[in-house]
């Protein structure tokens, strides 16, 4: 039969496809591998029969049919938006991602999104010549890429007169940093175009002060982990603001979740903050004079067991280029040393070596260590070892110094070291955002902005604490805001194209877990643990039995996105990405985040003004007298006006601010993925990315798709492509014409809705199964040119031409002869 038809050139791969019936089999460890069907399933049943796939190389499995996904032809691969694909399965969208990853198109759209994998190597495609591509071009004209997605943002904000935000996540490693960048870079190159027209400009002293808040937050913000040798340890929201004529009139920075452990401890191969080992190697001799810095990193308790160096990396270089990015931001050489001073205070903390009497109690044998903090920090020595060793405690209506256990003291010395630094980092961005406001109070009026978020994606671990719960939370509440973003959308479209269609909110599919997580009544998870830590006896154990009380099923609020755990103190949380253990010991400190009273007030009295600014909350005047009702005899953290924060609450309502913000932008999306857990280019573990795909949402994004009409086609193309199919002649474009030619397709009703300009149709084909009961051979046609052409039992599949009809004659079954069209709009 193969002869009767002569597909075109470009259709001769695609013919060869046909012949068989290729479909993606799941498995385990390489996630999906290619297959044919070799035992076709009974022709009109629906149940999920077994079927015989013979792969590349010969072995067959029989499998479930359900264990299958089907294959685009190849005139699909390397597809720039999944969105297109005929088939969209995971299968398909792994393996065209990976397509792309091995000719180094990192960059694919998936609908609203833009998925990017780290290509762990130097790719050409970031130069200033490709930037002004993206801005010479429209959207569409040229291929995926962080540079368009700035563009679109930009374009947008001055057009629409609407903010807009880019909303960047990924594992640890995935590249949201480096895109992060890549979105600056982009903004302050177009909008210094923009100012002067055409052509590069040099940059304004507030573009290069935006550009170097980046090497500033890195050095205080990033550490070498297993996994990224550059990894930020925080969130970050920076909003970049223009002026109605483009240019860049200002910017701000906002943080989140520092990961303030790593002050003192770090995991084996892994480093603390880069600014440590910076300033340990690069000081000059006069600065290390003034610093007290007298050790090197094998010499200081909270970086001897860190890695020294990076691969590639010379500390030194960086701490002088960041001197020199302080300096842009107006941070000037006095200033700078009172961050340094916190710094070598820190490490003098780590230190101080305790021992124990013989009751127990905390001793300082030796004093030298705590000597020379005081002396960097600018502290009286006695106050502060007593403060240490001897703080005073309520004891009913009285105050009174009680010893502390060697446990105790360590821990207060420890937290007293995290709290500095954290507020340290807080005071160093809140200086960079002064830098930038002050550079720019005298610029044009701010109009609008771009916000760039930068924040870690779902995290599931071996062992899950707090940590992970605010991330996931956080992650939650995002994907809740795309999906409801894309509700909205599609609700638009449906409703300028006047179809009557109410699309699924699938935000609300999301509600019941943030919920449980953060609402007040009845107590969600951050409230029980809020209320167990302002309660004199609350325990990790207190609250674990208040959170089952409420939630577990079967109680009057239960929920079935919680679960207890049986033989652990921990819950089980269904999340959108996964169900996810946490392990709930420690939860209580942590969200109390205790800093030793004595120490953060001492801290106030400090002759140094910059360690003086760290702890306002404990100046004179908010200090224990007007404290006394609220503290409850339990440790603090209070903020102004004595209220006591804790961790959990000031992470819920930082994203509350972050999520009002983003409401009010136009918001697009980048989601990056680690290829490998090697750091290395040109490896692309299946399984591994299809998780991340999973966590991220971008496989939420496809299922959402599907339950409305995805596929669209414009009246005038829905003309092209099947006229010839009905003989047409005669139609009009229009509503009226597509609706006879569909029509007279013999498409299921159900399977489509005609809008005002185009017709919309769900992804799911109908059965694209041949059947022919009623007349003697079928046709199907598949969007995309195939056709498979059947006498009885026995069918061929050809790609489609365009003369196709005319060779039905020749097999006795012309159009007048009556054949079956069953058309499958899958491959739209
Ligand atoms: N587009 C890219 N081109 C070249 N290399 C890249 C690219 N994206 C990422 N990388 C490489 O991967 C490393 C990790 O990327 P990045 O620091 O941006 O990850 P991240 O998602 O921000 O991780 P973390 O959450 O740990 O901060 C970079 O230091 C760089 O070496």
């Amino acid at each position: 039969m193969s002869d009767f038809l002569s597909p075109p050139d470009e259709a001769a791969v695609t013919a060869a496809f046909s012949e068989k019936r290729w479909v993606w089999l799941m498995d385990e460890e390489e996630g999906y591998i290619a297959g044919h069907i070799v035992s076709e399933p009974g022709a009109d049943t629906e149940t999920d029969e077994e079927v015989d796939v013979e792969l590349e190389g010969g072995e067959k499995r029989r499998v479930a049919l359900s264990q299958t996904e089907r294959m685009n032809p190849p005139k699909f691969d390397k597809a720039e938006d999944m969105a297109d694909l005929g088939y969209l399965n995971e299968a398909s969208v792994v393996h065209n991602l990976r397509l792309r990853y091995f000719s180094d198109l990192i960059y694919t759209y998936s609908g609203l999104f833009l998925v990017a994998i780290n290509p762990y190597k130097y790719l050409p495609i970031y130069t200033e010549e490709t930037i002004r591509s993206y801005g010479n071009y429209k959207r569409g004209e040229m291929p995926p890429h962080i540079y368009a997605i700035s563009d679109t943002a930009y374009h947008d904000m001055l057009q629409h007169r609407e903010n807009q935000s880019i909303l960047i996540t990924g594992e640890s490693g995935a590249g949201k940093t480096e895109n992060t960048k890549k979105v600056i870079q982009y903004l302050t190159t177009i909008a210094s175009d923009s100012v002067l027209g055409s052509g590069p400009k040099e940059k304004s002293a507030l573009e290069r002060q935006i550009l170097q808040a980046n090497p500033i937050l890195e050095a205080f913000g990033n550490a070498q982990t297993i996994r990224n040798h550059n990894s930020s340890r925080f969130g970050k929201f920076i909003r970049i603001e223009f002026g109605s004529g483009g240019s860049i009139s200002g910017g701000n920075i906002e943080w989140y979740l520092l990961e303030k452990s790593r002050v003192t401890h770090q995991q084996p191969q892994e480093r603390n903050y880069h600014i440590f080992y910076q300033l340990l190697k690069g000081a000059s001799p006069e600065m290390r004079k003034q610093l007290v810095l007298e050790g090197e990193i094998k010499d200081y308790a909270y970086t001897k067991d860190s890695m020294e160096s990076i691969d590639g990396v010379d500390d030194i270089k960086s701490f002088e280029e960041l001197q020199e990015a302080l300096e842009i931001m107006g941070i000037n050489k006095e200033e700078q040393m009172g961050y340094f001073r916190i710094l070598s205070g820190i490490l003098w903390l780590g230190n101080i070596e305790l021992t124990k009497d013989r009751s127990d109690q905390a001793q300082m044998p030796d004093a030298a260590a705590a000597e020379k903090l005081c002396h960097v920090l600018g502290l009286p020595v006695t106050e502060f070892i007593k403060g240490l060793l001897r703080p005073t405690m309520r004891a009913g209506r009285d105050w009174v110094t009680r010893g502390q256990s060697l446990g105790q003291a360590r821990y207060a010395g420890e937290a007293l070291a995290r709290a500095l630094y954290e507020r340290m980092f807080g005071v160093l961005v809140t200086h960079i955002n002064h830098g930038v406001t002050t550079i720019s109070a005298t610029a044009l009026p701010k109009k609008s902005f771009i916000g760039v978020l930068d924040i870690a994606g779902f995290e599931i671990f071996e062992s899950n604490s707090l940590e992970q719960l605010l991330i996931n939370y956080t992650n939650e509440r995002l994907q809740q805001f795309f999906n409801h973003h894309m509700f909205i959308l599609e609700q638009e479209e449906y409703r300028q194209e006047g179809i009557p269609w109410s699309f699924i909110d699938f935000g609300l599919d999301l509600a019941p877990t943030i919920d449980l997580i953060e609402r007040n009544r009845p107590m969600g998870i951050l409230a029980c643990l809020d209320e167990e830590s302002v309660m004199p006896r609350g325990s990790d154990l207190t609250f674990q039995e208040k959170l089952d009380a409420v939630w577990k099923g079967g109680s009057s609020e239960g929920s079935n996105r919680y679960e207890t755990l049986r033989f652990r103190s921990g819950f089980i949380l269904r999340h959108y990405a996964s169900r996810v253990e946490y392990d709930t010991q420690g939860w209580l400190d942590k969200n109390k985040d205790p800093v030793n009273d004595d120490l953060a007030r001492l801290m106030t009295t400090s002759t140094d003004p910059m360690v003086r600014s760290l702890f306002p909350d404990y100046a004179r005047g908010n200090g224990r007298g007007e404290e006394s009702e609220a503290a409850g005899g339990t440790p603090r953290g209070r903020a102004r006006g004595g209220t006591f924060r804790t961790a959990g609450q000031r992470h819920k309502e930082q994203l509350g601010a972050l999520m009002a913000q983003l409401h009010s932008t136009e918001p697009h999306f980048v989601r990056c993925i680690l290829p490998n857990g090697n750091k290395r280019p040109g490896k692309l573990n299946v399984p591994m990315v299809l998780n991340q795909l999973r966590c991220n949402g971008v496989l939420e994004g496809i299922r959402i798709t599907r339950a409305g009409f995805p596929s669209r086609l414009t009246f005038y193309d829905l003309r092209q492509r099947y006229e010839i199919l009905v003989g047409g002649g005669g139609y009009v474009d229009g509503k009226v014409s597509a609706s006879l030619l569909l029509r007279a397709l013999g498409i299921d009703e159900g399977g489509y809705r005609v809008g005002k300009s185009r017709v919309f149709f769900r992804t799911e084909p109908p059965n694209s199964r041949i059947s022919s009961k009623s007349c003697k051979a079928s046709v199907v046609v598949i969007w995309g040119g195939e056709a498979t052409v059947g006498l009885k039992s026995k069918t061929k599949r050809f790609a489609c031409c365009k003369n196709m009809l005319k060779f039905m004659p020749t097999l006795g079954f012309g159009p007048g002869g009556g054949f079956t069209a069953v058309y499958d709009p899958s491959f739209l």
